[in-house]
This record gives C-alpha cells, structure tokens and sequence, in this order.
C-alpha cells in the first residue's frame, strides 16, 4: 500500500497535478486550506455579515456549505443561511432536497427553498415541453440565478456562495474564449464589483477539482445526492468538459493553468469593458436593458 507523503497512514489519493499521495487526513487538510483561502481571499468579513450558500444537495454545494459553515461559525457577527431552488423536476429533485435538509439539520443552517413554480408559475418539467429552440438548461440556469437572487435580496443577503468547483471555472472560461464573448468574460463570478439589487456570487470551491471535491464529501460523511440531472445530456457545457478533461489528462495542471491566467487578465478585461450600470425590470430584478432575460423567457412561455 502506497503511504502518505506527510505521515506514515496508507495513501487514499494521489494528486496527479502535484505529485503527492495523501491519506484522509492530510487529503482533507489540503481541500480545506485552499478553501478558506478563497474564502478569506474573496469575502471581506468586516462589511460582509449575511452569507447565503446556495445549495443544490450535490457533492460541491454541500462541500461549500459545510466549509463555509467552517469558517463562519467561529465568527459570531457572521449569520449563514442555505437557499435551494426547486426547479421542479420529478425523479430528481426532491431527493437531492432530502440530502439538503439533512446537512443543515446536521450544521444547524436556516434553509430557504424556492420553487419555479411559485416564483415564475412553472415547473422545469412543465417548461420542458415547451422548449422551441432553446435547451431546459437555458431557461433553468436563468431562472435559477434569478430565484437564488430574490430570495438572497429578501433575506438581506451580502453575498451568495455557490459550489462551482475548478472543472466549472476552468469550462466557463474556455467556453466564453473560444465563443468570442470576452465581455462575458470580465463579468463571471466570483463577483468583484458589487451591482445594485445584485448580490455578488463567490466561488469558495474554485481551486478544487470535482473529483476531490467528490472525495472530501465521502471522506468526511457529508450528506449528499449523486443523482444526474434528467436534463444533464442537453447542456452546452459537455462539449468542453470533455476537452479540458482531455487536456487534463495529458497535461495535469491545465484547469490551474487556465485559472491563473484568466486571474491574471481579469483586471485588464474588467478596464476595457467598464460596469454597465444596471436598471430594473419591471419585476423588481435588476437587468442591463429594461426588461431582464427571465421576464422575456417568461413571455416566451407564455404565449406558448
Ligand atoms: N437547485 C439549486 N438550488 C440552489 N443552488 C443551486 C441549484 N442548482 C445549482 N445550484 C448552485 O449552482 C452551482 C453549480 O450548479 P451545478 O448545476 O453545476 O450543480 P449540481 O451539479 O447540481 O450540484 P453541485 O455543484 O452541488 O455538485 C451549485 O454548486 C450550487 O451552488
């Protein structure tokens, strides 16, 4: 049996991009620094009070909220509150749901839900009848980011934490190089210019791969689902998760290779393509240009 490089405890992985075996402990050690790094690095805890995590019961978004829960339980000014929208898809949702409610029961955390169907008036299975030429992915993501939005503008929120892990940043951004969308660019989260009625998103998960954010979750008994989306297959994201992870292979290192360098060009893409200052739409959400996306999907639907 393979051991650890820092102890004599039996290896349970081997980090292909640093070269080291690590046994749980030392495994958990490592997630967790860069972790609270990112954490630190992206929150300023003196103005920020109210975190929101928004949690989907996946593997990433309950790693997120069990280390934020980390981080903020020593802090009695900080309050943390898990927001989960029901998309409303059957043989799926309700039970990562279940894995929700029993993290935060576990953690102690306020769990707000929301559903599509009160907060739009349909479900995503309802919606996915009715697509016309776009993907459920497209009317779900939107959506979604709105309802996370409401409800953490409701509760006074400062800031949204989501589990979008290294795979997720390293896919967006490869994604949004090669479509040609740098604007897009400049504005992916984590969010470092705060937009009224927008509450910034971070991304606490964003220097760990999926894979180790899959191993903390085992590793340390936090409940979650690996339950696949019945949607998953149409998304757009596929094509180039497929290409980093081949990249990946042959090159360990690539997503942090990828990240770095998007790090260090988001200052000089954020001067060449200034805030654009948000309006309001009609709903009450913000939006760049009078009425926001979802109210012209929502108009889409309805007049199917
Ligand atoms: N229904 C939801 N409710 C609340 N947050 C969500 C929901 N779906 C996604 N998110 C947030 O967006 C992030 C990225 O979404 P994605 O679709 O990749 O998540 P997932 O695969 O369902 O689960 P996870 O990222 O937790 O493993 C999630 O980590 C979570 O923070």
């Amino acid at each position: 049996m393979v051991k650890c490089d820092k102890c004599q405890k039996d290896a349970v992985t081997y980090i292909r991009y640093n070269g080291s075996h690590l046994c749980q402990g030392h495994f958990s050690e490592f997630v967790e620094k860069r972790v609270k790094k990112e954490i630190r690095n992206q929150t300023n805890f003196n103005k920020v009070k109210n975190v929101a995590v928004a949690i989907s019961g996946g593997k990433d978004s309950s790693v997120a909220l069990s280390l934020m829960h980390s981080v903020v339980k020593e802090r009695r000014d900080v309050t943390l509150t898990a927001i989960t929208v029901d998309e409303g898809i059957e043989n799926y949702r309700p039970e990562t749901i279940k894995c929700v409610r029993e993290l935060c029961d576990k953690l102690d955390v306020t769990l707000e839900i929301v559903s599509f169907k009160d907060h739009v008036g349909y479900t995503m299975d309802d919606i996915s009848k009715n697509l016309g030429y776009r993907t459920p992915c497209a009317f779900c993501g939107v959506f979604r980011r709105q309802c996370m939005n409401a409800v953490a503008r409701n509760i006074n929120a400062d800031i949204i934490a989501t589990g979008h892990n290294l795979d997720d940043n390293a896919q967006a951004i490869l994604m949004n190089f090669t479509r040609g969308d740098v604007e897009r660019l400049a504005r992916l989260s984590p969010h470092v210019r705060i937009q009224p009625g927008l509450i910034p998103r971070i991304h606490p998960l964003r220097q760990i791969p999926e894979k180790e954010t899959y191993l903390y979750a085992i590793i340390n008994e936090i409940p979650f689902s690996d339950k696949e989306c019945p949607y998953w297959s149409a998304a757009l994201r596929n094509e180039y998760r497929d290409i980093i992870d081949e990249l990946e292979s042959r090159s360990p290192g690539t997503r942090h290779s990828i990240l770095s360098s998007y790090d260090a060009i988001k200052p000089l893409l954020i001067e060449k393509y200034p805030q654009k200052d948000l309006g309001k739409c009609k709903c009450g959400e913000p939006s760049p240009s009078g009425k926001c996306m979802a109210c012209k999907m929502l108009e889409d639907l309805n007049k199917k």
